[in-house]
Parts: structure tokens; sequence; C-alpha cells
């Protein structure tokens, strides 16, 4: 990481140099290069937060009534009133219908619904208000309206978010801004109005920092959260948040979801021979190797002790049986000893070997390991007992 990223990174986000990834400037850029892990659960952070201001706002919007109806003229104070309404009505709505459930998709709907509310509300009473030329307590309250789009765009900054998302969420709200200007032109006073203008830039600027700097220490968590710390693959915990999210993946669109259990042979002997230190050192070696010969999209797991999941989205049975072959092909590594490192693996998949869900899979994959080790050891056992070649 270059020192100007660094410095980036360390003294303008706070976080510690061992925090930051490679590739986690893109990741504050767009979502496109998300982890699914980080996506899902990025997805439940903002739609929790669109439910949480929704419901808010929708106790909010309509006390303000009271207020109106005592301040402004009649019957401006009733048309107000019943934009109110209606905008309670949406926001109460929005609280009840989008339920999370880790898609982004869903979130950024939940997200442009949010914004989309007051945008309209604004737009509206300010088409109400520009009819009428209000002075004293109604010149003031009336002016209130006009701090909408503020409030949205510093709005923005709860929401952990990259910056393409903070632009696009920021647009509409700037846009309605320049709309307003244009719909009432004539009566409109151009310094204040482009003095607002460039203030709404500017609050969209600092949250468009509040919500990447939020993203950025999502991301070190969620890092530090889901890595085996010994070897640095994904987690256990994490391998069952993930095989959750690929298992609806399989459900919904048909996409073959393969999934291989593996367990190291004679592993306790490294230990007892050469100490809990070399058996640690051989597991993270392990690790290293199998992730450098693995495509981007497959995930490598450490199970627990000398188990490891390995989850290949995409791949059929035929295609996962090449992926083993290719590994057992070069090798696991070596033994402290120098001899060949092997492991009994199990290999099973969603649609061939029609499961009803994850845990099913997981199951059969395991009860395959088992079949190979009791089968002599060092050999993967896959669907219809078929047993791939010690030497592959
Ligand atoms: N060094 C090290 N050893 C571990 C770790 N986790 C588990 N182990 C050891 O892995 C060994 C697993 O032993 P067994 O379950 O008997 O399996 P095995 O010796 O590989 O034999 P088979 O699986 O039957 O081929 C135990 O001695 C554990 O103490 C770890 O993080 N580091």
């Amino acid at each position: 990481m270059g020192r100007l990223s660094m410095l980036f990174w360390v003294k303008v986000l706070g976080l510690l140099p061992g925090e930051v990834g490679h590739g986690d400037a893109g990741s504050l850029l767009s979502p496109h290069r998300h982890m699914p892990l980080l996506a899902s659960r990025r997805a439940h952070m903002l739609l929790n937060r669109v439910r949480l201001f929704s419901c808010l706002f929708s106790i909010l919007t309509p006390l303000w009534i009271v207020v109106d109806i005592y301040t402004l003229p009649s019957p401006l104070s009733w048309q107000l009133a019943g934009l109110r309404l209606l905008a309670t009505l949406a926001f109460v709505w929005l609280t009840r219908a989008l339920r999370p459930d880790g898609r982004l998709l869903q979130a950024w709907r939940g997200m442009a619904m949010l914004f989309a509310i007051p945008s309209l509300f604004y737009l509206f009473s300010h088409l109400l208000l520009s009819h009428y030329s209000l002075v004293g307590v109604s010149g003031i309250i009336s002016a209130g309206y006009t701090f909408l789009p503020f409030v949205l765009l510093a709005g923005l900054a709860i929401f952990p978010l990259t910056l393409v998302e903070c632009l696009v969420f920021a647009l509409p709200a700037l846009l309605a801004h320049l709309l307003s200007g244009y719909l009432q032109w004539s009566a409109m006073v151009p310094p204040v109005f482009w003095g607002a203008f460039w203030l709404q830039v500017l609050i969209a600027g600092v949250s468009a920092l509040a919500c990447t700097t939020q993203l950025a220490f999502m991301m070190a968590l969620v890092r530090q959260a889901v890595r085996d710390p010994l070897t640095g693959v994904f987690s256990r915990r994490s391998a069952e948040e993930m095989l959750e999210l690929l298992a609806v993946q399989a459900q919904r669109s048909g996409m073959p979801l393969a999934v291989v259990f593996i367990d190291l042979d004679h592993f306790k002997s490294i230990n007892d021979s050469f100490g809990h230190a070399a058996g640690d050192q051989t597991l993270k070696r392990l690790a290293a190797d199998l992730g450098l010969q693995l495509r981007k999209s497959d995930i490598l797991c450490r199970w627990g002790g000398e188990e490891f999941l390995l989850l290949l989205p995409q791949t059929t049975l035929p295609q996962a049986r090449l992926v083993l072959r290719r590994v057992r092909r070069r090798g696991l590594g070596l033994r402290p000893d120098g001899q060949p490192l092997t492991a009994s693996m199990g290999l099973a998949e969603w649609h061939e070997d029609e499961v009803a869900d994850w845990p099913a899979l997981l199951a059969l994959a395991d009860a395959r390991m088992y079949q190979a080790k009791q089968q002599g050891r060092n050999r993967v056992v896959s669907g219809d007992d078929a047993v791939l070649a010690q030497t592959a």
C-alpha cells in the first residue's frame, strides 16, 4: 500500500495499518467488489436504519400540523396538513413494508423511498408556499420548509455508504432544490438561492465523508470478525453465514453450489512428533497454498482444528471434482518430516444431491469425508459413492 493511501487510511479515517486490506479503496468507492458477507450485513444495517427513520418521521411529520394551523393562513395550513398526512402514510407504509433480508437491492429501494418522500413533500410544499408572501411568525415558519433538503443531505451521514451511493442519494435532494428555484425563478433571489445550493453541496460532501468513514470501520470490523486468526481464511461462523446466503441463491437461481469437507490425515502425529507450533505452521501454509490455487469466488473456511470447508459457488459436481483433482495433483504441502500432507475430502452439491437446506448439504459432505477416512484416507468421496483415486 502506498504511503499516500496509508496516510489517508491511518490519519484521515483513523484506522490502524493492520485493519486495512488490499482493495479497500475500491470498496469505498463502489459496492461492486464487496464480499457477500459485507454486502449482506450492510444491507441489514441500511434497511434497519431506513425503518427506524421512517418510523421517527411518521411520528414527527403529523405533529407539525398543529404549528401550521396556528401560524399559517387558511387554506394554506390545511393544504400543508393534507400533504403531511400523505407523507405520514408513506412513512408508516415504509416502516412496515420492508423487512431486511440481506439483499442490497432491497436496502437501496428502501433508501430511495425514504429520500423520495420528503423530496416530493418539499417540492409540493414549496409550490403551495410560493403563492403567499408571508411575514412575521408565518414567514419564519414557512422559511422552515426550505431547510428540508439540508436535513435530507445531513441525514445521509447515518448510512454506511460508498462514494457512488452517496452521490446517487444526494443527487435528488440537490435536484429538488434546483427544480424549486426553476419553478419560481422570477421571485427567487439568485445570491440566496445559489448560496443555499453551495451550502447543500458542502453538507453532501461532509455526509459523504461520514458515510465512507463508517463503511471503512465496518469493513475492518467485518474482516476481523469473519477471519480465523491462525490461518487468515474465513472462520466457522462466517462459513455458516455464507452458506446461508449461497443456499438462498442456489435455491432461487438454480445455480449449482458445491461444498467440500476437508479433514487433514494423521494431523495429531505432527503435533505429537514436532510440537504444536509445527502443527500451526502446517495449517497456515496449507491455507495460504490452497488460497492461491482457488478462484476468487471460491471460499475457504477453517471449520475447526484441522478441518476446512471449501465452498464452490456456481460449480457443478463434475467441475468440483476437476478442482479437487487439480488441488490434489499439486499437493497440499509437506509435513514437517518432508512427507506429503494429505487429506480426506467429502464432496456434495446442492442440486445433484437434492438436499433441502445447507445443514443437510454440509452433513452429506461431512459423512462422505468420514467415508473417505474409512476407505483409507487421502481421497475424495463424492456422489454415487464415487471415490477419486488416491493419486488423481
Ligand atoms: N497445531 C495445532 N493442532 C491442532 C489445532 N486444532 C486441532 N489440532 C490438533 O489436530 C489433531 C486432530 O487429531 P485427530 O482428530 O485425532 O485427527 P488426525 O490425527 O488428523 O487423524 P485422522 O483425522 O483420523 O486422519 C489433534 O491433535 C488436535 O489437537 C491447531 O489449531 N493447531
